[in-house]
């Protein structure tokens, strides 16, 4: 399992846009946090902004759509740029044909799952994506505390992927920082979406390398791999 940090647009200066995506240079992704009103309560962006920041930065583009309807608008993220999309488990009508469709015009799938939501029901479909994301707060909202209830779920997720012989990325998000980042790691996830924790910082790329190294020097899977 490489780590990969994804540090959240949410947390950022939206006055300053463009150079906000460029302020966290070395990470491996810059998560866009798509919310519509509906699915959560707070309104962002949408894919004319996502399309902006995509000739702003070269780095590639983690769009975690927390909208109604993703089946109508996931495939105008792909469009406007992005090189991942997540979409809520809770949300998606046909998530198969959603997750296809995705990856049919290019870009990574991924499947969120909200803090009370079960993975096993998804065991099936897992194949399908090309990450999990484990909500690790009630999404909606960044600078949340990080719910540690949401640990044993992440093992669990950890376990079937490694049951399936997967390749897929197991994501957490929310309230991942220098004191949560090792619990998660832990538990199994790879990649770690960080908004306050990295945006926060007087040095916003050297708040992603400090938590990279911090993930990469908790033993891997040391929660999940010895059946804890
Ligand atoms: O999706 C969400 C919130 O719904 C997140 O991506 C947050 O934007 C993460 O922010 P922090 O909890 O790291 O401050
Ligand atoms: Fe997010």
């Amino acid at each position: 399992m490489a780590v990969q940090i994804s540090p959240s647009i949410l947390s950022a200066d939206f006055s300053r846009l463009a150079e906000e995506a460029r302020a966290v240079e070395g990470a491996d992704w810059l998560h866009v946090d798509v919310m519509d009103n509906h699915f959560v309560p707070n309104l962002t962006l949408g894919a004319p902004v996502v399309e902006a920041l995509s000739r702003a930065t070269d780095t590639p583009l983690d769009c975690h759509l927390m909208i109604e309807d993703p089946d109508r608008w996931a495939a105008g993220f792909v469009e406007a740029g992005a090189g991942s999309v997540t979409f809520h488990a809770e949300a998606a009508a046909a998530p198969v044909r959603l997750a296809r469709e995705i990856r049919a015009k290019g870009a990574r799938a991924a499947m969120a799952l909200k803090p009370a939501t079960p993975v096993e029901p998804y065991e099936d479909l897992l194949p399908e994506l090309d990450m999990l994301l484990v909500m690790t707060v009630e999404p909606g909202f960044g600078g949340q505390a990080f719910l540690d209830i949401t640990l044993p779920k992440i093992r669990r997720t950890r376990e079937l992927i490694a049951k399936h012989g997967l390749e897929m990325w197991l994501q957490v998000d929310g309230g991942v920082s220098a004191d949560t980042i090792e619990r998660c790691a832990e538990a199994g996830a790879d990649v770690f979406v960080a908004g306050s924790a990295v945006y926060g910082a007087d040095d916003p790329a050297a708040a992603v390398r400090a938590l990279r190294r911090q993930a990469e020097e908790t033993p891997a899977g040391a929660g999940w791999a010895c059946g804890h």
